[in-house]
């Protein structure tokens, strides 16, 4: 037990004693006392943080992912603060679009889903966390995707709003842990990602990625399963797996060899190597580059083009590229899941995950 709980616990059991009308919740770190609640201070927090970091001895899995969790139900505060940003800069998206804007798709929390022109515009909504992708996001694109498949657009475009396209997996979402403890929460995931990732190899119509910044892990592995990614000069791409003990996802293991060569592609998904645009389109995963000050006009102008072109040809077209590979990219799909649910396991990828979470780690 480290000082900071042992002082917790000794502040709970003496404010139970002095009064025991009070509600002692010790895993929100919040102690209701006669109506008032009192926290345990940010500076109680940070220096726990800090202990943590200096301790000689690993803690094991099961403590370290009692830790997590205790650690994000302290970050609630901040997930809500996120959460009215999000919703203030989403207005702020709808006022700054066009009069005239066919429609904008309601009901999601994290994405702005806008039709108008015959393009479906899927836009990354989470600008403060970098466009990180949390659990509820990645069911968010699964429908915006699932939506937009059936609707009478005849592209569909998949965009980041602020500066980031995607800052990859949302790191916290695994301090989110069910009863069933960490192999639950694994399985659950690969669940999910496998079902997410599908959602993209099935995906009927034209599929447009429009890179406005740099892009991490998830958010870059998926374009291999795009048909046409368009890059600031912004942008970077960079999966850096190694560094987070983890494994290749989003089909990368099958079609960045195939788009880069294999000593490319291992350089990437080995070893983290991060592309700037220039090199992604060199390596043919980007398909052009414009400079950040005309890419938003460049990109909509053409694509608006583009969206004009008779719907059943480009969905045929698509599909007849797609339908030789399906079998193949669903059963890569699938063993990669099978691979990273063992990885999420690891101490590899728990330390790695708890180096960020306590700030001692960046890509
Ligand atoms: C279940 C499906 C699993 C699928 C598996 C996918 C694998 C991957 O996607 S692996 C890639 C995971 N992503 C990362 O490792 C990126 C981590 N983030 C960073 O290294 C930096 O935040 C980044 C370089 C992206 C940006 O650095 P800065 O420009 O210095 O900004 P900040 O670090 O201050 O970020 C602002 C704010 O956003 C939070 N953030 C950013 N990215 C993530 C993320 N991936 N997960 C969770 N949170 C993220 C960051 O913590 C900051 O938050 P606050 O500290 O609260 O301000």
């Amino acid at each position: 037990m480290t000082e900071f709980s042992r002082r917790l616990v000794r502040r709970c059991w003496l404010s139970a004693v002095q009064n025991p009308l009070q509600v002692i919740s010790f895993p929100a770190l919040q102690l209701h006392v006669s109506g008032t609640a009192m926290r345990a201070s940010q500076e109680d927090f940070e220096n726990a943080m800090n202990q943590v970091k200096l301790l000689k001895k690993d803690p094991g899995n099961e403590v370290k992912l009692k830790l997590y969790a205790l650690y994000k139900q302290e970050t609630a505060r901040q997930n809500y603060v996120d959460l009215v940003s999000s919703l203030t800069s989403s207005s702020k998206s709808s006022s700054q679009a066009k009069p005239g804007a066919d429609r904008e798709r309601q009901g999601y929390e994290n994405l702005v889903v806008t039709s108008e022109d015959g393009i479906t515009k899927i836009m990354l909504n989470r600008p403060i966390k970098k466009n990180a992708i949390s659990t509820q996001m990645y069911h968010e694109i699964m429908l915006a995707l699932k939506t937009a498949s059936k609707d009478d657009s005849t592209i569909t475009v998949l965009t980041g709003n602020g500066d980031y396209y995607c800052s990859g997996n949302d790191l916290t979402n695994f301090t989110d842990i069910p009863a069933g403890g960490v192999e639950e929460k694994a399985k659950n995931s690969a669940l999910m990602l496998r079902d997410f990732v599908g959602c993209f190899i099935d995906f009927p119509k034209p599929l447009i990625a429009v890179v406005n910044g740099p892009a991490v892990g998830i958010g870059v592995t998926t374009l291999g399963l795009f048909d046409v990614v368009y890059a600031s000069d912004k942008a970077t791409f960079h999966t850096p797996f190694g560094h987070l003990g983890l494994s290749p996802e989003g089909c990368s293991s099958y079609t960045f060899p195939k788009i880069m060569g294999p000593a490319k592609a291992a350089e990437m998904l080995i070893f983290g190597k991060k592309l700037t645009a220039r090199e992604a389109c060199a390596q043919g995963l980007v398909t052009e580059v414009f400079p950040d000050s005309i890419f938003q006009k460049e990109v909509w102008t053409r694509l608006k083009a583009y969206s004009k072109l008779p719907p059943n040809a480009m969905r045929v077209s698509k599909q007849v590229i797609r339908n030789t590979e399906k079998e193949k990219l669903h059963a890569v799909n699938a063993e990669e899941c099978r691979v990273l649910r063992e990885r999420w396991m690891s101490d590899e990828c728990i330390n790695a995950a708890m180096n960020f979470l306590s700030r001692r780690a960046k890509l």
